[in-house]
């Protein structure tokens, strides 16, 4: 909808009403086209302001609207029709001016904005691209290098960046409904050629060729017609799909019933952090970057020392690169657990050992003040079996970071049987408070992201044994978009970390017999024996590739690989086969998403935005395939269902490619769209056919 109303004297003002962001659906585009039909033909009207309700101008067009038929008035030529009006019209710009808004103000005569306000053209995030005149008046309005740069990026600016290039006439820190409405009567009058941004030539480089001029004068018929490409692409679905999903699992629920609208957090303003390896620092420095005071504890003294000098630095360097609203907290440091006593939150970020993190959990529950929250940073332990030997157990959530801590989007909020809602939902508060996407996921070994992982990677070292090479594996992965394939990433996180994990599980070790069936189940002893070689990945400078020395970045192929490999496949009778880039993105991807099927039947994820916001935030899952769930959606659940069952039918010794019963479910039912599927599950749960 869009309001009108006559100011006194002769200014209308149009308010655009769409909570929260006055997206411009079809019912908003319909008000304009209404209302700026009225303004014109008011004759004691010679001024027009367009502004937004609640402080915000316009968040776009209505990106929910894009997965139907567009209805309602075109946005293109209602933004024409804005700029042909022979009374001068100002865009008054609170908030945000982001995609169509912009395109919107773009099309008034003037623009005039808070100080506080956001600009910018993010259609590119959601597979899109300006298609309401902006790839056209923006670079007519600003030069094509600068408009280029908005329009690819898609990031927000400013509004003092935007009046330096041009894009403002005005900007304000006063009410800016008061400053526009001033600034039009001040301008009634003046011829308005000048302003119409449409007609304008574009100011272009001089080695811009002849060529490209001509494609301007047809470039709103351009822009048509790419968009329409976009539009029915997939990628802009995933994208668009991405961009909700990261919202959903801020509305999270528990299937106890508690969730993000009936439980109420607490609001932490002093927290500590027990370790400081690579995790705890990383968190120190989230936790500072939210204004939150924090009490650093490691009692180790060399670490320490090492952490007390590291963890300012750290600190200091991100908050030059962020402009702060609030100052960073304090932190101190302390190699005394006893230190901890007054916080109102603690997260425990030890090495994964839970007999340690027992230990810790003891000591916790016996020095800090009743009330306190204890969290850990587990990336795979039992909550429950934590949560056992304190005082109150329902103040036990997992936070589990990724490295590095404070760069990284992802937090996963993990809740055992005995989590309070208060417990969850604080830990989830905090995460968004440090800017993090937090996903409240159940408490299973691996919880979402590594139980998920662990399919991916037993793929992977399957297919080297039966003959690929881990470029081969690696370039299909990132040929599908991932920013490093599965053994690169390997290298990078360190080959130990796994293999530790292993013999913990009595997987590996002294005593284990070296064959390649371990707990029933087909086992690759690869990785375990590269580790033994002393390989452990970029750190020692060797892993499944070769480095320039220890810490070494670039990643070279390693002679010593194939030859281990070979003499690996001759020890155990195994021929090698050539593998099509298709089988290993088959196998790795669809063992993964077969697993994520298994957490959703499970309850572990309420939901697949859960799971695809986990992977694109913490796994390099390519945004612009949605995430796993979505885009097992997009191949087709019958295809990834007949082609799990042929690789299961190959290998019946790995049951991670046996397909999960829910996945079987959804085929059965005819395939319904992902964003069906939480539905579906919960009717299923409640008629026990999962
Ligand atoms: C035919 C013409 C085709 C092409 C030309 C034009 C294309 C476009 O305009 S595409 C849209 C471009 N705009 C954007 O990409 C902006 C997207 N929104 C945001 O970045 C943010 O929401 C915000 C900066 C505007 C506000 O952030 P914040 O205050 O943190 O709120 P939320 O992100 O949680 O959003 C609140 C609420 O609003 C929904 N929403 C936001 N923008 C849109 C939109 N453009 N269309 C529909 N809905 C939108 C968002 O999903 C949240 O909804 P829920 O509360 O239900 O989760």
């Amino acid at each position: 909808m869009a309001m009108y109303s006559r100011l006194p004297g002769s200014v209308a003002l149009i308010t655009l009403q769409n909570p929260p962001v006055n997206a411009l659906s079809a019912a908003v585009r319909q008000g304009i086209v209404d209302t700026v039909q009225r303004a014109l033909k008011d004759p004691k009207v010679t001024s027009v302001v367009i502004c937004g309700q609640n402080g915000k101008f316009c968040g776009g067009a209505d990106i929910r609207e894009f997965a139907g038929p567009m209805l309602g008035p075109p946005l293109v030529p209602m933004i024409h029709a804005i700029e042909a009006v022979d009374k001068p019209v100002a865009a008054a710009i609170e908030g945000v001016a982001l995609g169509g808004g912009l395109e919107l103000a773009l099309g008034c005569h003037y623009r005039i904005a808070h100080s506080k306000a956001l600009l910018g053209l993010p259609e590119v995030t959601l597979g899109l691209l300006p298609g309401a005149g902006g790839s056209q008046r923006l670079p007519r309005l600003i030069g094509l290098t600068a408009a280029l740069d908005l329009i690819t990026t898609g990031r927000h600016i400013s509004a003092a960046e935007a009046l330096k290039l041009g894009i403002l006439d005005q900007v304000t820190d006063n009410n800016v409904v008061d400053q526009a409405v001033e600034f039009v009567r001040r301008v009634a009058g003046q011829p308005l050629d000048s302003r119409r941004l449409s007609t304008l030539p574009c100011p272009c480089p001089p080695d811009v060729d002849s060529l490209l001029d001509k494609a301007m004068v047809k470039g709103m018929e351009k822009e048509r017609d790419l968009l329409t490409t976009l539009f029915n692409s997939g990628q802009a679905r995933a994208l668009q799909y991405a961009f909700f999903s990261q919202r959903v699992v801020g509305k999270w629920s528990l299937p106890s019933g508690a969730s993000w609208d009936n439980s109420a957090a607490r609001t932490i303003s002093k927290a500590a952090v027990i370790g400081l390896g690579t995790m705890g620092r990383g968190i120190v420095v989230a936790l500072a970057l939210t204004g939150i005071s924090v009490v650093a504890v490691e009692t180790q003294e060399k670490q320490l020392a090492e952490a007390s000098q590291a963890v300012p630095a750290m600190l200091q360097r991100e908050a030059g690169r962020r402009s702060l609203a609030t100052p960073p907290g304090v932190i101190s440091f302390s190699s005394n657990l006893q230190d901890v006593s007054e916080v109102e939150l603690v997260i425990e970020a030890v090495f994964e050992d839970m007999s340690l993190k027992l230990q810790v959990f003891r000591h916790l529950t016996s020095v800090c003040r009743p009330g306190t929250l204890l969290c850990s940073n587990t990336s795979g332990l039992d909550i429950d079996q934590l949560a056992a030997v304190t005082q109150s157990p329902g103040l036990v959530v997992g936070m589990h970071f990724f490295a590095p801590a404070h760069v990284m989007k992802l937090l996963e909020v993990v809740y055992g049987p005995r989590s309070s809602p208060e417990a969850v939902a604080t830990a989830m508060q905090l995460g968004k408070r440090m800017g993090k996407v937090s996903v409240a996921v159940g408490n299973c070994p691996g919880f979402v992201g590594n139980r998920m992982l662990k399919p991916y990677l037993e793929q992977a070292n399957f297919l080297l044994e039966e003959g690929a090479t881990p470029q081969q594996v690696d370039e299909a992965l990132e040929e599908f978009g991932f920013p490093m394939g599965v053994f690169r990433m390997s290298d990078l996180s360190g080959l130990d970390v796994g293999w530790r994990i292993r013999k913990e599980a009595g997987l590996t070790g002294p005593g284990v017999e070296s064959t390649r069936t371990r707990q029933g189940r087909r086992y690759s002893p690869l990785p375990d024996q590269v580790c033994e070689a002393g390989r452990l990945g970029q750190k020692t400078g060797r892993g499944w590739y070769q480095y320039d020395g220890p810490g070494g970045r670039v990643a070279r192929s390693d002679p010593w690989v194939h030859i281990f490999l070979e003499a690996y496949r001759a020890e155990h009778g195994l021929v090698a086969r050539s593998i099509a880039p298709e089988e290993i993105l088959e196998r790795c991807l669809y063992a993964l998403i077969n697993e994520g099927f298994n957490i959703l039947q499970d309850a572990m994820a309420a939901g697949p935005e859960d799971i695809d916001a986990i992977y694109v935030f913490g796994y390099g899952w390519p945004r612009h395939h949605g995430g796993p769930m979505f885009h097992a959606g997009q191949v087709g659940l019958g295809r990834i269902l007949e082609r799990l069952q042929h690789h299961h039918h190959n290998h019946p010794d790995v049951p991670h490619l046996k397909p999960s019963t829910l996945l079987r479910r959804l085929v059965a039912v005819g395939s319904p769209p992902v964003q069906t599927w939480r539905e579906f599950i919960n009717k299923e749960r409640v008629h026990s056919q999962l």
